[in-house]
């Protein structure tokens, strides 16, 4: 009898892991117990119906919530943020739908602008590995008429009102972060548009290399801060996103209302480190499926992301270098070092200072 070929869907994770294995210390893993006692904690909660609130105090008291999030965790949620549950709930049928395409398809069907990544192609030790496979979208392409979705049409449809509700969404919380610091512009970030920020559906599978199983063991992804000035994540009921802490991995509680916002590199920089970009990973679970998306507020590779006030603490770069940055890292050292390569320098801050007087 013709024996029919299952066309896999999953990603050869798996082969990738274990090879790195291999190479390493065999005992050596990502996750060496250090989730042994980690919290599950709610992130600052924000119901952002109190901004649209006719009580001019309570729409002050909601932003400046923000700001103190923004400032202390680098990590908030937000209730009343726009995006109905009904289109989340569309988003995640159409997320799981796409990530159940043949594995050869993903990678080489060009679908979604080819924009499918799994694993962490430069990885070089299994401490750098994530058990995880994305789509990383560019929102022009979304609309765009000749961006490949196959039989995905319906997802073009609800990632363009998702993308819309995103941009919204992001545009009015860095306003509120940049008018706290004195910015009177209405358009912080300049040069943020849909062609420079991005859709990224993640797809979590199980993982047979998974904390505690092993004791330690595979990123679902691994540690790392935004490169970009901010996030919008939703992440759904699974869990295992882990944020720092003072120092210490905490867990954040899924919340199916609300959506996790976290400040980027490039937003830290711009306020002198007064938002926090701060390191988040996801812990890979053994035995279920996780799906999260995120919406990325980037600038164009040409644009300076400067800073609020001078005298900056960071030398002036635009996101094009920064990106370039990274990607020498990592391809040199095997991880993204991200802002500290652009501080400025003693010397470079004492001249600053001295033109500036
Ligand atoms: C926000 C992001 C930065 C990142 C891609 C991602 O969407 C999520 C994973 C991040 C990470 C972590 C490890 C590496 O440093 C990196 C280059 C990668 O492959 O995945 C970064 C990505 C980045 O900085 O572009
Ligand atoms: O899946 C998550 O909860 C986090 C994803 C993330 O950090 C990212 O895509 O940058
Ligand atoms: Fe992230």
């Amino acid at each position: 009898m013709q024996e029919v070929r299952r066309e896999i869907s999953e990603p050869p994770l798996v082969t990738s892991y274990q090879a790195l294995l291999q190479n390493n210390d065999l005992h050596s893993s990502s996750l060496k117990n250090e989730n042994l006692s980690v919290q599950e904690i709610d992130l600052p909660l924000i119901d952002l119906c109190n901004l649209q609130s006719e009580n001019r105090e309570n729409s002050r008291l909601c932003a400046k919530e923000i700001v103190g999030a923004a400032s202390d965790w680098g990590f908030f949620q937000v209730l009343n943020h726009g995006i109905s549950l009904e289109l989340l709930e569309k988003i995640k049928r159409e997320q799981v739908k796409l990530f159940r395409l043949p594995f050869e398809k993903k990678v080489s069907s060009g679908v979604l602008n080819d924009s499918y990544r799994w694993g962490n192609p430069t990885a070089t030790s299994a401490s750098q590995f994530s058990w995880s496979e994305a789509f990383h979208v560019p929102l022009e392409k979304i609309s765009d008429e000749d961006c490949n979705y196959g039989e995905f049409s319906s997802l073009r449809e609800i990632m363009k009102k998702l993308a819309m509700a995103m941009s919204s969404l992001a545009q009015t919380i860095a306003d509120i972060l940049a008018q706290n610091l004195g910015y009177t512009c209405h358009d912080f970030p300049q040069n943020c548009d849909e062609r420079t920020c991005f859709l990224r559906l993640n797809r979590y599978p199980p993982c047979p290399f998974s904390w505690p199983e092993t004791g330690g063991g595979a990123s679902g992804l691994i540690s790392h801060t935004d490169s970009d000035y901010l996030t919008i994540l939703h992440q759904d009921q699974v869990g295992g996103l882990q944020v720092m802490k003072d120092s210490r991995w905490v867990s954040v509680r899924p919340n199916r209302n609300a959506l996790i916002v976290n400040i980027g590199d490039l937003f830290q920089a711009w306020s002198n480190d007064v938002y926090k970009s701060v390191e988040h990973r996801v812990i890979a679970n053994a035995k279920r499926e996780r799906f999260s998306f995120a919406y990325f507020l980037c600038p164009s590779y040409q644009s300076t992301v400067g800073a609020y006030a001078q005298p900056s603490r960071y030398r002036s770069f635009t996101f094009g270098e920064f990106r370039e940055q990274v990607q020498d890292d990592v391809k040199r050292i095997g991880r993204k070092v991200g802002l500290p390569r652009f501080l400025m320098d003693h010397a470079e801050q004492h001249i600053h200072k001295q033109i500036d007087f």
